[in-house]
């Protein structure tokens, strides 16, 4: 789909037809990761639109991610208007980089303006484990840096887009800042929210135990398949970013490779030595993690968006 293309008023009528007023211009996005959509029973006065009523969008087929964007209330008095992406698409699913990115552009073009992005990830760093939420603090897009799979790619969309985006300034200071006083608000334990760098691999296959060596050497604590083309299209249409990524495993990393040719020299000689198992990861892990932790994250969103200054 070449950015022309984009059915933007299509969708954007078809929403607006959709929508009662008082929900038809959300300040605040979230986009619900992996196990994590049930963050939108936060919301209340929900009105769900399925992604298959919406030009331009394509169908999560992912386990664990709905396809439907929920528009809601959340916090006191009135209430702020707020919209959920209950399920994301994924580069490794089919779908083009410009479609995982499409919904992005809808919400900037709703009046979205900081957006709350979160996903399900594998940790590399042994002070993270299995549990923690972790404020991304910036990212290494490794599909970005070794091939052309960066959804700013092609044509601009217009003239006030940037060519030349800068990302130094990618993850806000502002929303994190507000991330860990409202933790702090809900009386969470301090190891419960940490920081990180996410490392963005395209998946689907989970990391070999040399490339989670090499992404830990690289600098990275988290790694997952999803968020950074979020991230840059959010950046390139003026939102403020934060992502929170949940720990639902540890990428696999022993200190050292076990070594067949002693292991069967050992036991040529009949001394067998014990053979420990082999871990591996499940997408199925990865969702219980996501149904146990599900509600804290909830408790983060809702607070950090009652926290987030309404103009
Ligand atoms: O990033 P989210 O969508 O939360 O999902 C994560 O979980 C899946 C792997 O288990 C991958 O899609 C990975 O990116
Ligand atoms: N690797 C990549 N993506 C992931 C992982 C992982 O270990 N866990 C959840 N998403």
């Amino acid at each position: 789909m070449a950015h022309q293309a984009l059915p933007f008023a299509i969708t954007l009528d078809i929403l607006k037809r959709r929508l009662p007023a008082h929900l038809q211009e959300p300040k605040i996005g979230i986009v619900c990761g992996s196990g994590l959509s049930t963050l939108a029973s936060a919301l209340r006065d929900v009105v769900e639109v399925p992604y298959s009523e919406l030009e331009g969008f394509g169908t999560s087929t992912v386990q664990g991610h709905k396809s439907s964007l929920a528009f809601g209330l959340l916090g006191p008095g009135n209430g702020i208007p707020v919209v959920a992406m209950l399920g994301r698409f994924h580069p490794y699913e089919g779908h083009k980089l410009s479609t995982v990115v499409y919904p992005i552009r809808v919400l900037a073009r709703l009046g979205v303006r900081n957006l709350i992005i979160t996903n399900a990830a594998g940790s590399l760093n042994p002070k993270l484990p299995v549990g923690t939420i972790v404020a991304i603090q910036d990212h290494v897009a490794i599909p970005n840096m070794a091939g052309p799979l960066n959804p700013l790619l092609g044509p601009s969309l217009g003239p006030e887009y940037p060519r030349f985006l800068p990302l130094s300034n990618a993850h806000s200071i502002k929303l994190r800042r507000l991330a860990f006083l409202a933790a702090h608000k809900l009386g969470l334990a301090d190891d419960a929210l940490a920081e990180g760098v996410y490392a963005w691999v395209s998946g689907p296959t989970y990391e070999t135990p040399a490339e989670g060596r090499f992404l830990r050497a690289a600098g990275a604590d988290v790694v997952g398949m999803s968020t950074i083309p979020e991230v840059l299209a959010a950046r390139e249409e003026g939102l403020e970013v934060i992502v929170l990524s949940l720990v639902t495993n540890f990428v696999v990393i022993p200190d050292k490779y076990r070594s067949i040719k002693e292991e069967v020299k050992a036991e040529l000689a009949g001394k067998p030595i014990e053979q420990p198992p082999q871990q591996v990861v499940s997408h199925q892990e990865v969702l219980n993690v996501g149904k146990q932790k599900a509600d804290v994250m909830k408790d983060l969103v809702a607070k950090i968006i009652e926290m987030i200054p309404t103009d």
